[in-house]
């Protein structure tokens, strides 16, 4: 089978005023179609470089970085980034918002209209399809972001700390509704978060990095089951054995 992701000997250096920094080192990484990855580790060890990379906002140094088996020279609808804040078009409509990757793509207005519907349906936001986004709390406006990325059916979701700046209890509910929605849809998840808990509870693997240069320390997977819900897998054994495991690794590079 294709890999979904495959990066092989990547290294990445930035040249800042300050001199070079060294963010990624001969990062190999593969990831199958279904994987939901998750990227933990001390600030500064190269997570948002190595999700940078993928998306094809950040060219590598050096090294080969395939999606689908192409190599990746740039963004790309089939790559779907969702940011820590999101950045909607205050002029649009929520719905205007999830329709607008599938405008650009000329799909009709009916289907559009369709499929922001059952997005906004899935994240929970059907009955603000013409609200602004300003009429949104921060946990909402979120979940139209994801709604508005996963509207235009990327193969692959990369999500740069997407919960970072909600309060706790948005923040978890939203994970139980990425969770479920990844269990539906079957899309593959990249996330970097600084939440060992978080990544151990929604991901099928997890990655330690450790910093400059960045380099991938552990690989974890995580038995769970997708249909598990999250307040089930919060008590899994297992569940908490990886967390051990990740945060043991997170603290000795610190
Ligand atoms: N545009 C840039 N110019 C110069 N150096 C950079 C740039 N972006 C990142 N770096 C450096 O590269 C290294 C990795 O940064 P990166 O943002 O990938 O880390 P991170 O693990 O995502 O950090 P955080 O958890 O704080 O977001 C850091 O040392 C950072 O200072």
């Amino acid at each position: 089978m294709t890999p979904r992701v495959r990066l092989s000997g990547v290294d990445h250096t930035y040249q800042g005023r300050s001199g070079s920094v060294q963010a990624l080192d001969r990062t190999d990484l593969t990831i199958q179609p279904g994987e939901f990855v998750s990227v933990v580790g001390a600030s500064g060890c190269g997570k948002t470089t190595l999700l940078r990379i993928v998306a094809g906002f950040v060219r590598a140094t050096s090294g080969t970085v395939e999606v689908d088996g192409d190599q990746v020279t740039g963004p790309a609808p089939e790559r779907g980034v969702v940011f820590q804040r999101p950045s909607l078009y205050p002029w649009l409509s929520v719905a205007g918002n999830v329709e607008f990757g599938l405008k650009m793509r000329r799909v009709p207005r009916a289907e559009r209209r369709e499929t922001a519907r059952r997005y906004l349906e899935l994240v929970g936001l059907a009955d603000f399809a013409d609200a602004a986004p300003y009429e949104l709390s921060g946990g909402m406006q979120q979940r139209c972001q994801i709604a508005r990325v996963l509207a235009t059916e990327p193969s692959t979701v990369l999500m740069d700390e997407p919960f970072g700046a909600l309060d706790a209890l948005t923040r978890e509910k939203l994970q139980a509704e990425l969770r479920a929605l990844w269990a539906a849809e079957e899309r593959t998840v990249l996330f970097v978060t600084h939440s060992v808990e978080e990544a151990v509870l929604l991901s099928t693997r997890v990655l330690v990095m450790s910093p400059r240069p960045g380099r991938v320390i552990l690989d974890l997977p995580i038995a769970s089951d997708p249909a598990d819900d999250l307040a089930t897998l919060r008590t899994s054994p297992d569940v908490l054995a990886a967390a051990e495991k990740v945060r043991a690794a997170v603290t000795a590079i610190h």
